[in-house]
């Protein structure tokens, strides 16, 4: 019998929320679990547009790329509204280089592709 999509569906949200888990070790502080409030970082909504976060992202149901798109925007948030030689900036460096090997094409790909 095909595999019901449900199936599919349940496997590639497993492996999301796994993906996920791996992007959020990188970030130990917690700088990115929650969103930026305007009381921690004034005027925070004049400077960032796309504001997103970890919490923001789980609730997502992803297609595609659109996780690594979502992972990108959230530590170029931080680099554009942190200064350079912040901690935010640098711990949005770091985590964006540690979180895109995370995000390989193949790792996608292998969510995404259609079971046989
Ligand atoms: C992600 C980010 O830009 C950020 C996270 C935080 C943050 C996140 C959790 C606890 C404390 N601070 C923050 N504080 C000031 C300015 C910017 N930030």
């Amino acid at each position: 019998p095909p595999k019901l999509l449900s199936q599919t569906r349940s496997r590639t949200h497993t492996s999301l929320n796994q993906l996920m888990r791996q992007l959020q070790i990188k970030d130990p502080s917690a700088f990115f679990s929650c969103p930026v409030t305007d009381f921690i970082a004034p005027s925070y909504f004049m400077i960032i547009n796309h504001p997103i976060d970890f919490s923001t992202m789980k609730k997502t149901d992803y297609q595609s790329t659109e996780l690594k798109d979502n992972f990108k925007l959230m530590c170029t948030d931080a680099m554009i509204y942190n200064k350079p030689g912040t901690t935010y900036y640098k711990a949005a460096t770091k985590l964006l280089h540690s979180g895109v090997n995370i995000l390989s094409q193949e790792r996608i790909q292998s969510l995404t592709q259609s079971t046989d």
